[in-house]
């Protein structure tokens, strides 16, 4: 197979230049809207959505994208959850680093596109949302890591089926491998000895098959996958107990090894061993394999099941701890005066996106326990008071060894106008 690094065919103006189209991927985008949220600077922001569940923001489809916004969104309301593609807007210029320092390393180097940094070359961000409700035109999220402000390219809904690589995973025990042998045996040789029925029962025999789900109706795929469950169940057994455990295994495995490995800034990342001991290793600065009795490979190449996912070590067991949060006294009452009563005695807060002043400090936790300083300011700037928003609240906190404590929390005025348009609390309630 050839490989070429740009189309053979590129579209040219009259004066010869390359013009932006869609065959070369020079697209100029649009944003379909601008994420109202919750947090209004980087500092502070949960570097993924699972850190702080309760981070709220509200997306409104823009009348210049389409004129009735609310017919884009028809049928979104079903999904749980949302993929959002966005533009790291915040982030100065475009990023050429081919090698970044990830805060989850503590300052060791790793190629970018290994990472979910913000700074990469077409600084687009992929984040995978809770859809809490749709209203008109408007998309209501929770569990987001986007600042105030965020340009939104596209939403698509999140489907376990296509997205998540357990579900799409075949177990393939003695006897599915029989039955699809012999399914095999039977089918036309036309079909048999077509692309994809080959490739499935390739040289390696049994490796794990991925079922492409391409070209066929969503229908056709929930029917394969109730197939298997059904059948699994028939036999009193979990249709991806196989990938779970084996995924398991991948995990305990980083887990004994974590310890040893984090010395010397060095990162051992292990698969699954299966009986071989198959490892790659990065050094710092420098993304280097590492030869073993059995060479180095991707569980995808092994001659064994693979895990349907596998995440190396250095993702999920971080050197950086989860912080411990405190409060001082002053913080805890500094945050009682968000909370008020009206005239008729009920319970209001003064603030936008969190519906009591117990959920706010819930999501101060989360986020302070993700230690969300910089590696730098991990490092240079110990003693030092850090400062972030959060709706619409100011908030001042140290850190020393093994927590953070929050020593302030004010009223955020400048957040209150930027936010002001889209109150939360009613809407998603
Ligand atoms: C590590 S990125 C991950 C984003 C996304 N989940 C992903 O994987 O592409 C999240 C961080 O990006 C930063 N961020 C969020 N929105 C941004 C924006 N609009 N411009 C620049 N940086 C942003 C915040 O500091 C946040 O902690």
């Amino acid at each position: 197979m050839q490989h070429s690094e740009e189309p053979s065919t590129l579209p040219a103006s009259t004066c010869g230049c390359m013009k932006p189209a869609l065959e070369t991927g020079n697209i100029l985008t649009e944003p379909i809207g601008y994420i109202e949220s919750c947090f209004s600077a980087k500092n502070g922001t949960p570097r993924q959505p699972t850190i702080c569940s309760l981070s709220r923001a509200c997306l409104r489809i823009r009348k210049s994208v389409f004129n009735n916004p609310e017919h884009s969104v028809m049928g979104l309301e079903q999904f749980s959850h949302v993929w959002i593609l966005f533009v790291f807007h915040k982030n100065g210029h475009l990023s050429c680093k081919a090698k970044v320092q990830p805060p989850r390393l503590n300052g060791t180097k790793i190629g970018i596109f290994s990472t979910r940094s913000p700074h990469r070359p077409n600084a687009i961000g992929l984040t995978l949302a809770k859809l809490d409700k749709v209203e008109g035109g408007a998309i209501y999220l929770s569990g987001i890591d986007m600042i105030n402000g965020t340009p939104v390219l596209d939403i698509k809904p999140y489907i376990a089926d296509y997205d998540s690589p357990q579900d799409l995973m075949e177990p393939l025990d003695e006897l599915n491998l029989k039955e699809r042998e012999q399914k095999q045996r039977d089918l036309p040789h036309s079909v048999n000895t077509a692309g994809r029925c080959e490739r499935q029962q390739g040289a390696e025999g049994v490796r794990p098959q991925y079922h492409s789900t391409e070209g066929k109706h969503p229908e056709d795929q929930t029917a394969e996958g109730k197939y298997l469950k059904d059948k699994a169940s028939a036999e009193g057994k979990c249709p991806f107990s196989k990938c779970r455990s084996t995924t398991a295994d991948c995990v305990l495995e980083t887990r004994t090894n974590q310890s040893s490995s984090r010395e010397g800034g060095r990162i051992d990342l292990h698969w699954p061993k299966e009986g071989i001991d198959n490892r790659l290793s990065v050094v710092e600065g420098d993304a280097a394999t590492q030869e073993n009795s059995s060479g180095t490979q991707h569980p995808s190449s092994m001659g064994v099941s693979s895990p349907a996912s596998c995440v190396p070590s250095w993702v999920k067991d971080s050197p950086v701890t989860t912080l411990e949060v405190r409060f001082t006294p002053h913080a805890e009452m500094d945050l009682e005066h968000f909370s008020s009563e009206d005239h008729t005695g009920i319970n209001i807060t003064s603030f936008k996106y969190f519906r009591s002043v117990k959920e706010a400090k819930c999501a101060i936790i989360d986020v302070l326990a993700a230690d969300p300083r910089s590696v730098y300011r991990r490092k240079h700037c110990q003693d030092r008071l850090f400062y972030f928003s959060m709706d619409t609240a100011h908030i001042t906190c140290w850190f020393g060894d093994g927590f953070a404590e929050v020593l302030r929390i004010k009223h955020n005025d400048t957040v209150e106008n930027t936010v002001g348009q889209c109150s939360l609390q009613s809407a998603s309630s």
